[in-house]
């Protein structure tokens, strides 16, 4: 599924703003978790990066989001994938790189290559698994000592087709999300319930680019920006 290209995107012209930690090559693969920002024709990099439990559905959200897209047998993830895909916020573009996580406790000690330097994370709970809740706040509690500073930070519960056998009460997420001043929804990749809304609720967290700065390199220029992936699952 591709994004569409808004006609009245702004053509403000907005310099690349690079910190150190970011100023790797997209290309270079699992040391840069890079998510951009396109705003106004002109890439500005933002990273983001996917939490979870494994078999939470963290994957089958990301495919949903960029590819529309559900797949019943999908594998487990290893190591990490990545997916990008651009969507409009107000008068800007918003391109999202994700690095989707394993969930596996054997490829924790991967994640901080993700989320380290991380504009936002996603963190996936599965509403039929009260344990998936409580990994949930662990790893809330490793992004708030060990994750960025001002990382926006979304819980996603997910499988909410499944109510009638949900463990963890809607309340309960809410009152935890509001305690740690996260996002919250509730999602179902497989029916597409609230995956668009859960994206566009980060897109407006993430703060509008300083047209004043001046950054360190130029702009690029974004001609037709698309969903595009790599992932094993479509
Ligand atoms: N009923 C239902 N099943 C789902 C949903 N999302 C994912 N699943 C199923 O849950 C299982 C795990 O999905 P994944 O997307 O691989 O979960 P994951 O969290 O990425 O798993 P790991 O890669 O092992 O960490 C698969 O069988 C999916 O088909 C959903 O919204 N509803």
């Amino acid at each position: 599924m591709a994004s569409s290209h808004p006609q009245h995107a702004s053509s403000r012209r907005f310099s690349l703003h690079l910190l150190p930690e970011w100023s790797y090559p997209a290309t270079c693969g699992p040391a840069s978790p890079f998510c951009s920002l396109v705003c106004g024709g002109f890439l500005r990099t933002r990273p983001s990066s996917f939490k979870k439990d494994t078999g939470v559905g963290k994957s089958s959200i990301v495919c949903r989001f960029v590819q529309d897209h559900f797949d019943h047998n999908i594998s487990p993830t290893i190591g990490a994938s990545f997916m990008t895909k651009t969507v409009p916020c107000g008068n800007e573009l918003h391109k999202f790189l994700i690095w989707d996580t394993a969930g596996q406790e054997r490829f924790h000690s991967l994640a901080p290559m993700y989320y380290r330097g991380s504009a936002a994370a996603v963190i996936v709970y599965d509403i039929t698994k009260q344990d998936s809740f409580h990994t949930l706040k662990k790893w809330v509690k490793e992004l708030k000592e060990h994750g960025p500073e001002n990382i926006v930070m979304a819980i996603a519960g997910n499988k909410c087709d499944l109510s009638d056998i949900r463990e963890v009460p809607l309340k309960d997420a809410k009152e935890y999300a509001e305690s740690i001043g996260a996002i919250v929804v509730e999602t179902s990749a497989k029916n597409a319930i609230n995956i668009e809304e859960l994206f566009q609720g980060i897109s407006r967290q993430i703060p509008p680019l300083d047209p004043h700065e001046n950054g360190n390199s130029a702009g690029i220029n974004i001609g037709n920006p698309t969903a595009s992936g790599t992932r094993r699952c479509c």
